[in-house]
């Protein structure tokens, strides 16, 4: 099929026009360039209050701005060309055949293809996409078409139906679900898919229908200036064809996703609703980014089927994809909403973009959002507005209220910004109060060290205690503790040990920090340089620790020389001790614990007693 002859305006669509459109400033005039991607408009009549089935006599004399079958003029700001511009008494029949019918053709012929309905809140969009009992919209009308197509012999047929809220998806048929447990993955058959989602396969259009229905109930919406039931979310229904080759065993699923956006407007006063309104604006800006992208790029013959082939034992084969093309630089994952459609925003798929405005709102505000969805429209179809120099204009008056909207437009543009930043402030918030806690457990982890540093200093010192009794006791052969007897070098060790004790006596305190110089997690800027200062503090205590058990050790294999020394009596101690055993000095462990049972019992001491002593606070300290 090529679909990309397919738009055939219907008769009454086409309407004579006196104003030039073209589909780039500097492009005469002239069919435009086919692309998969097709924009529409569709007005909303006006009135005071909704229409229920709108007719010849309910529609109001018309809109505000001129249009043609294909062009929208507003006045000082300029001609707007799309594919369609549906004006106010186009039925939704009339629009589901010109903007929905091509697309269904496609994904029952093995393209996928999505339809949205975009614009600004109570503009039109569920509307179109559901309609009313009485009104049915592309929908229920794309679905009845479905199972007017399709062959059950052949095919199979499947329906999820989420919602998007705030960046978390909802099961609208099965709302119960945990949103956290809904997460999206690269399925096998080419599609983005989400795990823990309801896909229910139907065997008829009620079943089908009655599902939609289901589901519709669970939509989140809520009241707002312009629409009491407002859908503040983005609802996609996506229905599945899997379609197999009775000789092959291959399978082709191709899908058809049918969206209604949340309302694109941007002012609110509530935080809330400015907060919903800022991620609705942050897809919608992902969404419009990525239709424009397409919609520049020539249209591509490729189908967007995926095969997967299936064989006999019913395991799965290879997957492949021909419609995806590359398209690594499209930024798909920047929301759900087009990481969900990735494949169906694909070069090879059918896009159609249907864009509700309602020219009759009197609101500055209205004004300037019908503007915005214009422009995006504009965007997505990849289309320069003919400037305002072309167009005639109605009344001075309307120029004046085209300024002004063009004016409350970038207003709108600017309170969206705002919007947007308080997201970004609550985010901020949030790390600030992360880094607080972390800083908090730095702190006890600084003050754990701390004390063992001072567990160890303590250790030291009963050390240099335990020496020193050591020495006068045993070391000196019973002389009674006179320093005459004692060995030159053992002294001078002994100083060189007290000095050691009083460096890390110096550091401990050196190395103090007060709680009190935590900042909180508002003030930010001190924050960093008190990390640092923290950090650095950490380390040097470290490597003095390190450097103490390695002193430690020392003294511990002087210890035991001594140990042995006093053994051998005074005199063979001073002129015949044969010095340290190499051996022992490279395998006994050290004894921290024996030291200070020798001290209590020299007499263990000196019969070389290592068992360890009981004091667990002693023994992790210089393990
Ligand atoms: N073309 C139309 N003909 C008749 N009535 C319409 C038309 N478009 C919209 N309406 C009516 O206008 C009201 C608002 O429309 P709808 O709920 O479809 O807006 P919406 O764009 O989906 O709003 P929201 O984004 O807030 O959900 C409804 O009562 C609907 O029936």
């Amino acid at each position: 099929m090529d679909y990309r002859s397919r738009r055939t305006m219907p008769a009454h669509r086409r309407v004579s026009s006196t104003l030039s459109v073209s589909s780039r400033d500097s492009d005469p005039p002239g069919p435009a360039v086919p692309t998969n991607i097709t924009v529409s408009i569709r007005l909303k009549p006006g009135g005071p209050s909704p229409l229920s089935s709108p007719s010849q006599a309910q529609v109001q004399a018309g809109p505000v701005w001129p249009t043609t079958a294909t062009t929208i003029a507003v006045p000082d700001v300029g001609v707007f060309s799309f594919d369609n511009v549906f004006g106010a008494a186009t039925t939704s029949p009339e629009v589901f055949a010109v903007v929905a019918k091509p697309v269904v053709n496609a994904v029952i012929e093995g393209y996928h293809g999505t339809i949205f309905a975009y614009g600004m809140t109570g503009t039109g969009k569920t509307y179109s996409m559901r309609g009313l009992a009485n009104a049915p919209g592309i929908i229920p009308l794309a679905v009845a078409d479905i199972f007017g197509q399709v062959s059950f012999a052949t095919t199979n047929i499947s329906v999820s139906y989420l919602e998007i809220y705030n960046e978390h998806v909802k099961d609208l048929l099965n709302p119960a679900v945990a949103a956290d447990s809904l997460k999206l993955y690269d399925s096998p058959d080419g599609l983005v898919r989400i795990r823990n989602l309801r896909c229910v396969r139907v065997a008829t259009m009620q079943e089908l229908n009655d599902l939609i229905t289901q589901g519709d109930l669970a939509r989140r919406t809520e009241g707002t200036e312009y629409n009491a039931v407002s859908s503040r979310s983005h609802a996609i229904l996506q229905i599945f064809l899997e379609k197999s080759e009775p000789l092959t065993r291959a399978t082709s699923t191709t899908v058809l996703s049918l969206c209604d956006l949340a309302g694109s407007e941007r002012a609110a006063t509530d935080i809330e609703r400015r907060k919903e309104g800022a991620y609705i604006n942050r897809s919608l800006l992902a969404l419009g980014t990525i239709i424009a992208r397409l919609s520049a790029a020539p249209a591509t013959a490729a189908a967007a089927t995926t095969t997967t082939t299936t064989t006999t034992d019913g395991s799965r084969g290879g997957t492949s994809s021909n419609g995806g093309g590359s398209h690594d630089h499209i930024p798909y994952r920047d929301s759900k909403l087009t990481r969900i459609l990735q494949h169906s925003l694909s070069g090879g798929a059918l896009v159609s973009v249907l864009c509700t405005i309602d020219t009759h709102n009197p609101a500055k505000q209205a004004l300037g959002e019908t503007i915005n969805t214009l422009r995006f429209a504009a965007r997505a179809k990849n289309v320069a507005i003919t400037p305002a120099r072309a167009i005639v204009t109605a009344s001075a008056a309307a120029g004046s209220a085209a300024a002004n909207a063009v004016i409350e437009s970038l207003r709108l543009d600017l309170e969206r910004e705002r919007a947007e930043t308080e997201i970004l402030k609550a985010e901020l918030a949030e790390v600030r109060k992360q880094a607080y806690e972390r800083k908090i457990r730095e702190q006890e982890n600084y003050d754990r060290e701390k004390r063992e540093l001072e567990l160890q200093r303590d250790a030291l010192k009963d050390r240099v205690t335990q020496l020193t009794r050591l020495i006068l006791g045993g070391g000196g052969g019973g002389g009674g503790g006179s320093d005459k007897l004692r060995p030159t070098t053992i002294n001078t060790e002994l100083d060189r040990y007290k000095t050691r004790v009083e460096e890390l006596e110096r550091k401990l305190a050196h190395s103090q920090i007060s709680t009190s110089s935590l900042s909180s997690p508002l003030s930010s800027s001190a924050s960093s340089s008190t990390d640092l200062l923290l950090h650095q503090k950490l380390h040097s205590a470290e490597a003095e620790i390190k450097e103490l058990r390695e002193y430690l050790a020392d003294k511990d294999r002087m210890i035991n020389v001594l140990k042995r020394a006093s053994s051998l009596g005074p005199t063979t101690t001073r002129t015949t001790t044969p010095g340290p055993d190499p051996a022992e000095y490279a395998l006994r462990p050290l004894h921290g614990s024996t030291i200070n049972r020798h001290a209590e019992n020299p007499a263990a001491a000196a019969h070389g007693d290592t068992t360890p002593l009981a004091n667990p606070k002693l023994r992790r300290s210089v393990k």
